[in-house]
Order: C-alpha cells, then sequence, then structure tokens
C-alpha cells in the first residue's frame, strides 16, 4: 500500500496530544447549550436551597414519590441537586461547580480553546476544596456554608495539625494559589505598599497645594501648627532621625525679608521625605526575540504546530494498487547466456592477450554487469579500447566498458540481457527506500544494474537535465518522476509547473491542477503549451523567488526547510506576509522547442532561476530531445549539475549531455544514465503507463480540492509595446471599449482592461499594445502602470477621429 503519510518524516518532537473529542458544529450547539442551561438550573436549584432547603429536608428520602411536594423552585430535582451539591458536597462554594458547567458550555458554543478551560476547572475545583474546608469552621453555626465534606476535611485536619495548624495550611494555600495564579511576589506586594503610601503622599500634598501659606514676615502660628502636624503625619521615619522640616519654616519666621516669599509646605517637606526613598527605575530591556519566542511557545502550546496540510487534511494517498504488476517482472537468470558472454568475453580478451585473473557477474533488469580483474601488467586503456571488438564478439547492442570501476579496482562490461525486465513503477514506489527515505522530493527513478531500487532527492539535485533521442523514454521518465512525488508529497507541500509544448504528454495532470499545479493569475489552462505563455510563467516564476527571497530575509532563515520549520513552530507572524512556501516543481517536457523559438527569452529566466532558486524551493526539470550545445548551452549546463542521459543518436549529444560518451552505447527503452557531477550510474528507468497516471490523476482529482491552483505573481510581459505600427483595421473589437475604460481609470494596466472587460491575459496586452500605438497610453514602465496620455474622454473622441 502507498504510504498515507509520510510517518518516517521526522516528527518534529510533537506533544503527545490528547485523544481529542471531535464534535460536529451541530454537536457543539447541542452539547454547549445544555451545559449553559445546566450551570444556570444548578445556581437557581442552589438559591432556592437557601430559602427552601430547610423544608425539603425531610422529603428527600421520598424523592421519587410523586406526591410529595418541594419547595425548590427547581422542585424535586432542584432540591435533590443541592441537597447533593451543598448539604451533602461542598456547601456555598458549589456556586463555582454552577459557574464552571456554564463556563464550559460558552467555550463549547464557541469553539474555543480548551486548554484554558481545563485550567479553570483545575483553579476551580482547588478553590471550591480551599473555601468548603474554610468554612468547615464555621458548620456549628451554619451547618450548610462548607457543607459535609468541607466539614469532614476540617475536621480531619484538626484531628492531626488542630485548629491554628490548618488555619496555617488554609493561608500557605492561599498564598501558594496567589502566587502560582496570579504571579503575585514579595516585591509585587511590598511594591503596592509603597507606591500605595506615595500616593497617599502626593493626595496631601496636593491637598497642601491649594491651601498655600504665604509666608512673609509673619507666617502665622496655625502655619507652622499645620506643618508640624503633616510632619507627625507622614514622617514614618523614627525619632532619632535627623530633625525634619521645621528648620526652613524657622529661618523664613526670623528673618523678615521685604519680599514675599512663597514656601509651601508640603513641599519643602517632600523634599526631605523623597531623599531617603529615592527609587531607582530599573528599565528591562525588551528581548524581542525572546518575546517572539514565548509568543511561538504559547502558540504551539495552544493549537500545535502549524499543519499547512489542515486545508486537505482528508486528502488520501493514491494507493498502489493503481500501479499495474508486470508479468515480465522479477529477473531471470539464464544460466546459459551468462556463461556463453563470459566465454565470449574471455576469448576476445584473450585474442588480445589480455589475460584475466577472475570474473564475476551482476545481473540487472536489463544489463549484466561482468566484473574482470586483469592479470598483473595489463593496461586498462588496452581493455577500453576494446569496447567494440567485444561488442561485436557479444553480437550485442550497447556494450559498455567501466574501467575501472571507481572505488572497485576492477573493470566492468555491461552487457544487454537477451530478455530485459520491466521495471514497474509499483516495483520501486513500495521499495522500502522509497517509501522509509526521508528525503525531501524523493524519485523513485527505477532499478541499478544490481537491482536496488534507485532513489534521488530533487532537491539535493537541484535542478535535473534529461536527455534522449526520441522514443527513448524520456515520457516514461518524466511520468516517474512526477508519480514518485504524488505518491510521497500531499498538495499542500508541492506544487508543478508542466511546461508541454507537444500538447499531448502532460495533460492528464490537468485533473490534478487544484490540488498540485501551478499557474499565472490569467491563465485558463494551468498546463502551458503555449511558448509566449512559458516566458511569462518564467519570469514569474523569477518573482515568485525574489519573494521568497525576501521572505526568507526576513525570517532570517537560509533556506526553504529552515522557513517552513519556522513557519510550523508559529514563528514567523502570517500578518507579515509570511506563509508556508510549498516546494515548486517546474517541468519542461520540450526543451529544444521552446529555445528555437524564444532563445534568450527564455534561456535568461531559466538560467537565473538554475543559479539561485535551489534554496528557496523552485527545481527544475528540462528534458530535451536535442542535446545540442545550442539548446543546452554553456550556461545551462553549468547550473544543472544532475543530469539523466537516455540513449543519444551520437557520441557528441553524449558528450553534450554527460560531459563524457556512454549514452549513445544505451539501449534504449528506459535504459539511463544518471550523473550527478561525479559517477554515472547506469539505471533502468521504471515504467509508468499512461493508464496509470490517468489512474492516479483520477483518484487524487476525485478528491476535495483548494479552490483553484496555486496562484504565482502576476507578471506584466516586456513583449508588448514591441510592435508599434499596428493597423487600424487590426484593432481589437474591444479596442475603443478598452480606450474608454483606460482614459477614465487614467491608468494604463492590462490587469484593469482584465478586470473591466473580462478579458484574459493575452488578449488584455494585445490591446494595450494598440493602445500604445494609437498614442494613448505611453510605453513599458516596469512595474508601473503606463502613463495614460488622454486626459478625458472627449479628448479621446477627437483623437480616435483624428485617427481617421
Ligand atoms: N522504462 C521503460 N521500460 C520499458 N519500456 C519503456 C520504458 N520507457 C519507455 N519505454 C518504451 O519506449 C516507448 C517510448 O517511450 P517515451 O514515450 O517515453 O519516449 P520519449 O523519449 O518520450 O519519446 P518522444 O520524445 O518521442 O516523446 C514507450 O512507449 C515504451 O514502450
Amino acid at each position: 500500500m502507498a504510504k498515507r503519510k509520510p510517518k518516517t518524516k521526522k516528527a518534529p518532537r510533537k506533544k503527545i496530544k490528547m485523544p481529542s473529542l471531535k464534535l460536529s458544529n451541530q454537536q457543539k450547539l447541542v452539547l454547549g447549550s445544555f451545559l449553559i442551561i445546566f450551570g444556570i438550573v444548578l445556581c437557581i436549584a442552589f438559591i432556592s436551597f437557601f430559602f427552601t432547603g430547610e423544608a425539603d429536608q425531610s422529603n428527600l428520602s421520598n424523592f421519587t414519590n410523586r406526591n410529595v411536594a418541594t419547595k425548590n423552585w427547581l422542585s424535586k430535582s432542584g432540591a435533590w441537586l443541592s441537597d447533593l451539591f451543598i448539604q451533602r458536597g461542598f456547601g456555598v462554594a458549589s456556586f463555582i461547580f454552577s459557574g464552571l458547567i456554564f463556563l464550559s458550555g460558552v467555550y463549547v458554543l464557541m469553539n474555543l480553546n480548551t486548554v484554558k478551560l481545563r485550567k479553570h476547572w483545575f483553579w476551580g475545583t482547588l478553590i471550591v476544596i480551599w473555601c468548603s474546608i474554610l468554612l468547615g469552621f464555621f458548620k456549628d453555626k451554619i451547618d450548610i456554608l462548607g457543607g459535609t465534606i468541607g466539614f469532614e476535611l476540617n475536621s480531619f485536619l484538626q484531628d492531626y495539625i488542630g485548629k491554628i495548624g490548618t488555619s496555617l495550611l488554609l493561608v500557605f494555600g492561599l498564598i501558594t494559589y496567589l502566587a502560582i495564579r496570579f504571579k503575585v511576589t514579595f516585591e509585587n506586594i511590598t511594591n503596592l505598599f509603597k507606591s500605595a503610601k506615595k500616593d497617599l503622599k502626593d493626595e496631601f500634598a496636593d491637598a497642601n497645594k491649594d491651601t498655600i501659606i504665604p509666608i512673609d514676615n509673619n507666617l502665622s502660628e496655625e502655619a507652622q501648627a499645620i506643618k508640624d502636624a503633616f510632619e507627625i503625619n507622614l514622617d514614618n521615619k523614627p525619632e532619632s532621625k535627623p530633625e525634619p522640616t521645621p528648620e526652613p519654616v524657622k529661618v523664613v519666621k526670623t528673618e523678615p525679608v521685604s519680599a514675599p516669599l512663597e514656601v509651601n509646605v508640603a513641599e519643602a517637606e517632600e523634599e526631605e521625605d523623597i531623599e531617603p526613598e529615592l527609587e531607582m527605575e530599573v528599565k528591562t530591556v525588551v528581548d524581542e526575540d525572546a518575546e517572539r519566542k514565548n509568543l511561538a511557545n504559547k502558540l504551539v502550546e495552544d493549537f500545535g504546530e502549524f499543519d499547512p496540510t489542515l486545508e486537505l487534511s482528508k486528502y488520501q494517498f493514491p494507493p498502489l494498487d493503481l500501479l499495474k504488476k508486470y508479468n515480465t517482472e522479477g529477473i531471470t537468470i539464464n544460466q546459459e547466456e551468462l556463461e556463453a558472454n563470459k566465454n565470449r568475453i574471455v576469448e576476445t580478451l584473450s585474442n588480445y592477450k589480455i589475460g584475466i585473473a577472475s570474473i564475476k557477474a551482476t545481473i540487472g533488469p536489463t544489463v549484466t554487469l561482468y566484473e574482470i580483474v586483469p592479470e598483473a601488467g595489463v593496461r586498462i586503456s588496452k581493455i577500453k579500447n576494446l569496447e567494440d571488438d567485444i561488442a561485436l564478439s557479444l553480437s550485442a547492442l550497447g556494450i559498455r566498458i567501466i574501467a575501472p570501476i571507481p572505488g572497485k579496482g576492477t573493470i566492468g562490461i555491461e552487457v544487454p540481457n537477451t530478455n530485459s525486465t520491466i521495471v514497474s513503477m509499483r516495483s520501486v514506489i513500495a521499495a522500502k527506500k522509497f517509501q522509509s527515505s526521508e528525503m525531501h522530493l524523493p524519485i523513485a527513478l527505477g532499478k541499478t544494474i544490481s537491482n536496488e531500487t534507485f532513489v534521488v532527492d530533487l532537491a539535493k539535485m537541484p535542478h535535473l537535465l534529461m536527455a534522449g533521442a526520441t522514443g527513448q523514454g524520456k515520457s516514461v521518465g518524466l511520468n516517474a518522476i512526477l508519480t514518485s512525488l504524488l505518491y510521497k508529497k500531499h498538495p499542500a507541500e508541492v506544487k508543478f509547473i508542466l511546461v508541454d509544448p507537444k500538447k499531448v504528454e502532460l495533460t492528464l495532470f490537468n485533473k490534478i491542477e487544484r490540488h498540485y499545479l501551478a499557474k499565472l493569475p490569467d491563465s485558463e489552462e494551468a498546463i502551458i503549451t503555449d511558448n509566449t505563455k512559458v516566458i511569462n510563467t518564467l519570469n514569474s516564476l523569477c518573482i515568485e523567488m525574489d519573494n521568497r527571497y525576501e521572505l526568507l530575509k526576513n525570517a532570517m532563515c537560509r533556506n526553504i526547510v529552515e522557513y517552513n520549520n519556522k513557519f510550523k513552530e508559529r514563528k514567523l507572524n502570517p500578518n507579515d506576509g509570511h506563509q508556508f512556501l510549498p516546494y515548486i516543481v517546474l517541468v519542461v517536457d520540450e526543451f529544444a522547442d521552446l529555445i528555437m523559438t524564444a532563445g534568450k527569452e527564455v534561456e535568461t529566466p531559466i538560467a537565473r532561476l538554475a543559479q539561485l532558486a535551489r534554496a528557496i524551493g523552485i527545481h527544475l526539470i528540462i528534458a530535451t530531445q536535442r542535446p545540442s550545445v545550442n539548446v543546452i548551452t554553456g550556461i545551462i549546463k553549468a547550473n544543472f549539475p544532475a543530469r539523466i542521459a537516455f540513449r543519444v543518436t551520437s557520441k557528441i549529444d553524449s558528450r553534450t549531455i554527460l560531459d563524457g560518451s556512454g549514452a549513445d552505447q544505451l539501449i534504449g527503452r528506459g535504459d539511463l544514465l544518471y550523473t550527478q557531477g561525479n559517477d554515472l550510474i547506469r539505471v533502468q528507468c521504471a515504467f509508468v503507463d499512461t493508464p496509470e497516471v490517468e489512474k492516479i490523476t483520477d483518484y487524487i482529482g476525485s478528491q476535495k480540492a483548494y479552490p483553484e491552483a496555486y496562484l504565482l505573481p502576476e507578471y506584466v510581459g516586456e513583449e508588448s509595446g514591441t510592435s508599434l505600427d499596428i493597423d487600424i483595421a487590426d484593432r481589437d473589437k474591444l479596442f475603443k471599449d478598452a480606450a474608454i475604460v483606460i482614459v477614465t481609470a487614467q491608468q494604463g494596466s492590462a490587469s484593469l482592461l482584465q478586470r473591466k472587460l473580462k478579458l484574459g491575459y493575452n488578449r488584455a496586452g494585445r490591446i494595450i499594445d494598440q493602445l500604445e500605438a494609437a498614442g494613448i497610453v505611453g510605453p513599458f514602465e516596469g512595474s508601473k502602470a503606463r502613463q495614460v496620455l488622454i486626459p478625458d474622454l472627449i479628448a479621446l473622441d477627437q483623437h480616435l477621429e483624428n485617427e481617421i
């Protein structure tokens, strides 16, 4: 079976979640309102209990008897409930339970986070117990205060630690509660007292400001008395301290000055007082990073890590059964063939006087590798030169000599099997190596010569160049790559941009447009078959790349993996434009065709993407039939270290794609050479047929999808405005309407036309060209809208009339 979810992905230290009871919205409404009403019922019954409890007491045992009448406002059930909670339970503190039940109802109804609710219940229950123990002291006076439980607990404690001990224990409980729940500290309390004292003083000071005592020569006795009184009231200092304020007043008194001097008694006092109380304001520098981290931790605690797959949480990965099993699968060893080939190799080599010390065969799906160890003193180059002779003697195509096999110290001769076996996509997808791979973009390419499943990571490549003559298995190879990713990656994690100039190869993927494809905002079809659109898409992808780099820079991340992890850990704020970034894989099926028609316009953005896009999760896969140097230019080659070569027709083509020969000696039908810069690895590509792809895309396409394909940023092409001599007769039918829209809005943008006239991007772009040619809008100005050269509609009419 296909893996439903890449469970083997390093589980990011997820908290073990409590099994959550998932309720539908209707169930939430029912349960929420029930709890709210039940909370209210309890509260009413409890209140009523204080008035009717005593009267109902005797009837409780006859609760089931219909004829017995109770006085509780909620009748027998009210009497029973309040007796249970208050009398036999926790006393008046039981009101807290009714509040908690009510609160639970509100939480369920409003779909609030239950973590807080759990806290409320925990602390609420503790308060109930604390209160009932406290009120248990008064059981003798009013027995319902603490309830039976409160009384029992209280007397239990008293038996062991006495009345004083129990009281102290309750005080300790209160302190603990305040300290933990309200973060009260000793410093907080002292600061509170200090500030209260200061406030009090300020108040007095203010009061005195109103009664400023003009101290002139004759400071009245009363003033002195008032001042003294203040000193006595406000100064807490011990009497031994140096004498406080009277001094300045005395001075004034004894020294008559002609100019009246106003002395504010309170002020003078404050000067004295403030000094010893001088408080240093300690400003703690808030570490923003730490604060953000705390917030992120809290968010993760409350809501769990961000799950990008949440929107399509019910998405099912395609099952393995959709892929076909082949009868020809499984390697059959033809002993005779093996023997015959061995003998011929030994014979041919001995004809050239090359002795062999040992020979060993490894049978692969399409070729068998004969590893020989030549006798001492044999030149390797001598064997290498015998390639054609060995091929002749074995009368077989596709003989490849690897001399020496890197890291083995042997010489390899690959000889095609007479009956090659098909490597099914099913077998490679089912392989443990693929299923348990922890790669970011794993691709099960096929099987190696030693019959091992060959899995590579596209994210590491980071771009792939694929070449091969027509009919050698390129399209199947591309399908195998796409299938691998579909089997391993959720729609939220990867998006494809498919360019298919042949128009038929990738059309099947149209069905998964809203799951897996990305497209330009204005394009109708997600799969690009039109070469001009490719240019826009590539440029748009460059904008996406720049945007992503900006996001990474702001998030201080070096690559998409770090960024996405940070986003999942809720350390990046979506309000700042951050979002989970899916990988984007651009697949171009026929690159030669593109280069021929668009040349530099395609080459430049491709080269730019190839150079820069690896860190931000954009990967390119480019396939071509013609691996000639004018298609795979130096700049492209330099940026595509990973290459796949299917069979090509000439050594030169092989050299272009692989920087060496080899691809010309392949046997076709999915036989390929893979290199990532160093060794060449011969792989038999997995075979996936069109009906299989169709089944997979049908399966995915039938599931719930995103509202639309992943939208790439809009790119306003420069191609508009190139041909300014547009014939008036060739103008679009909507030309005049467009001119009116543009002049009215005084904004020369194609997207405005798209919106107002409901046009596709291409047509809107063409009309903008025509408007430029007609002198209505100015030339292209990059990201800005074009200038409108006509001020109003009257001027537009005149302008168009003059043209004719
Ligand atoms: N991995 C494979 N295993 C077995 N047969 C294969 C494999 N790949 C391709 N073939 C055979 O080769 C045929 C041509 O393959 P494919 O259509 O992929 O070639 P191509 O290189 O894409 O050709 P073109 O460039 O003309 O589209 C297939 O129909 C299939 O019969």
